[in-house]
């Protein structure tokens, strides 16, 4: 054996990846199970080109433990090195990447799925790491290298038949957890699952049951099925994913049960894009829409990123728009820059126009669907809605797209465009500002009152009731010329679409005094009272809260600010032209009833949206009861 020194200047690489890496460990596998691919996909390539003359048929990577040994083997019949190969690729440019690799992660840890560590994160796991490799090449011999962690290192000769290479790690003592079988597997089956060639794992038994075949005599009961143990290679991996075929080639059961592969506990999709490019970057996967319907932030992370069928992270975040981290499934794309920090990659010019591609491709389908089965799609809608409207308010080419495809469902169940909606309140709601005023409640249970009385006026109201559908609100307002949302309770009904009508004020000047006073009274700190000519039958009392104050405050509370610094600003307003007002309270002497009914009255409106509470709602009950 020869001996060497690694390089004089790398004295500190070791303790380094060890302990900086800590963390993350377990991606030295990955490392080395790919690096046993590339070197089976170079073989593979110079066979198919004659260059490289022999039977290369058997691909499979295997993975060995070896616990009284303690050591991990990764052993692949690709390429192989001869002694000069790996005296430059292990002592020079292995050394010089993971180098390279060290430098940026201590500036900036944030490197997606750690990737580019290379040969070296072996050191991770490993006191001692031992190649035994043989070259394609006719003549090669075997060349054993080991190094113990240290810039030193050995080389000489080995016994070796085949081509190919084993990297074997003899495991240090405070990572003995990689000699265990379950923990292997399951990193196998987590960066692995998907790559080209067969993984094999060990062997495991198959058992089958076979009926049988015999005659049975009669009388005579038939033998129990033979129980048949077979032990078969453990192969972890499917080398060829579903992302990877024609789309032409594959049935909608076909993506199911990739679904399934994914996702075994996942209830089904609800459709899904199969991704291909190739132009000006490559990138192929497959995006489901699962059903999101309210959970929001459950679903979030399902996304897998592969670089050429390698695992890299389920953290997808700064590679696609926030809003499609709401769908599932697999992109594969090796020209996704590794190994740069996350905020580097935002910038970047291909991840850009990935991200520009995946969200054209969504809304492409999206539109497809609306177009061939509107039917359908407005059944999916529950479904979809949040994700579109998601899209909608924080992607400026999304709602592009989307805005002739995004639904909005009023309180009869009917689905509507924008476009559409717009021309179906055109008449009816259009103020005297020519803005078309869109009244919607956030809640059709609770402002049930509310939404009728606007019904009656002959208003549409949407049903507006997700926590998405405020900012999607807003983003519509700014997008859509002069329209604009008002809900039920921001005004009394005849207010919500604003015209020039003045009503006769059927009270008199004192009479308009006398009961705005009872009112400020029963009303105390309330909120303000407005005494306003309305429509005889309108109701004597009806609560409403400004449209604007309450968004500012819905705005204020979602940046977590204390809900108290914004109190609720109520305005009560009192029908003058409604004659139980006149009857219960100019014509009543007494001044103790006249107090009495003005609380009632308003305690009648907060009942009926449901403001009514403690010991104001039990001195109601009270004196109702009285009543009867
Ligand atoms: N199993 C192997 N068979 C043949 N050559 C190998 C093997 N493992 C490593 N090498 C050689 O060592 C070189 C350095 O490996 P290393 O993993 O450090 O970097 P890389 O694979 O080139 O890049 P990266 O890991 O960043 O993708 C490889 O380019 C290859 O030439």
């Amino acid at each position: 054996m020869q001996k060497g020194n690694i390089s004089v200047q790398t004295e500190n690489i070791f303790p380094i990846i060890k302990k900086f890496l800590y963390s993350d460990q377990e991606i030295f596998l990955r490392e080395l199970v790919s690096n046993a691919t590339d070197a089976t996909s170079k073989l593979v390539t110079l066979a198919r080109k004659g260059e490289a003359k022999g039977d290369y048929s058997d691909r499979t990577i295997d993975i060995m433990i070896d616990k009284e040994a303690g050591t991990l083997t990764i052993r692949d019949r690709g390429i192989g090195m001869t002694e000069e190969e790996v005296k430059k690729y292990l002592n020079q440019v292995a050394l010089s990447s993971a180098q390279d690799f060290v430098d940026k992660y201590q500036d900036d840890a944030s490197i997606i799925g750690h990737f580019g560590l290379g040969f070296y994160s072996a050191f991770m796991v490993a006191d001692k790491v031992e190649v035994v490799t043989k070259s394609y090449q006719d003549g090669s011999t075997g060349v054993r290298w080991i190094c113990a962690g240290d810039p030193s290192y050995e080389i000489g000769e080995a016994e070796r038949d085949m081509q190919g290479t084993d990297v074997i790690l003899h495991i240090s003592e405070d990572s003995k957890q990689y000699l265990e079988e379950d923990e292997i597997e399951g990193l196998l089956l987590k960066y692995c699952r998907f790559l080209p060639y067969p993984i094999r794992f060990g062997t495991k038994t198959e058992t089958e049951y076979k009926e049988f075949e015999g005659e049975v005599a009669e009388g005579e009961e038939k033998p129990e099925p033979e129980k048949i143990e077979t032990e078969v290679d453990n192969v972890i991996n499917n080398t060829d994913p579903l992302w990877k075929k024609s789309p032409a080639d594959l049935t909608d059961e076909d993506y199911k049960a990739f679904y399934r592969e994914l996702y075994p506990m996942g209830e089904p999709p609800m459709f899904w894009i199969h991704l291909n490019i190739d132009y000006p970057f490559h990138l192929t996967g497959i995006l489901y829409f699962p059903k999101v319907s309210g959970k929001l932030e459950l679903q979030r992370n399902k996304i897998q990123l592969y670089s050429n069928q390698v695992y890299v992270t389920d953290n997808v975040s700064d590679i696609v728009p926030e809003f499609l981290t709401l769908l599932h499934g697999v992109i594969d794309s090796p020209d996704i820059p590794l190994n740069v920090s996350r905020s580097y990659l935002q910038a970047d010019t291909n991840v850009k126009k990935i991200t520009g591609y995946i969200t054209k491709k969504v809304a492409e389908k999206l539109s497809s669907l609306f177009k061939e089965d509107r039917q359908a799609y407005e059944e999916k809608w529950p479904d979809l809605g949040v994700f579109v409207k998601y899209g909608m308010v924080s992607e400026e080419k999304f709602y592009d797209r989307a805005s002739k495809f995004a639904l909005l469902e009023n309180t009869e169940g009917k689905f509507f465009t924008i476009e559409e909606y717009c021309e179906r309140i055109k008449e009816q709601q259009t103020d005297k500002y020519e803005r078309l005023v869109g009244i919607y409640t956030a809640d059709a249970t609770r402002q049930h009152t509310l939404v009728e009385a606007a019904r009656d006026r002959g208003y549409d109201v949407l049903k507006l009731e997700h926590a998405i559908d405020a900012p999607t609100i807003q983003t519509l307002e700014q997008k859509e010329d002069k329209l604009t949302f008002v809900r039920v309770d921001s005004a009394t009904p005849d207010q919500l679409v604003q015209k020039d009508e003045e009503k006769e004020n059927l009270l008199d000047e004192t009479q308009q005094e006398t009961i705005t006073k009872l009112f400020t009274d029963a009303v105390g700190t309330g909120g303000t009272v407005e005494l306003k000519p309305l429509d005889v039958q309108d109701a004597p009392v009806q609560i409403v809260r400004n449209e604007f104050m309450r968004r500012m405050k819905e705005m204020q509370m979602m940046q977590g600010m204390d809900a108290n610094m914004f109190p609720d600003s109520y305005q009560v307003v009192v029908n003058a032209n409604n004659p139980i007002v006149k009857e219960r309270l100019l014509d009543v002497e007494d001044e103790a009833t006249r107090a009495e009914n003005a609380t009632y009255l308003y305690q009648l409106a907060q009942l009926s949206q449901q403001l009514l509470t403690g010991a104001d709602l039990k001195a109601f009950i009270d004196r109702s009861m009285k009543m009867m």
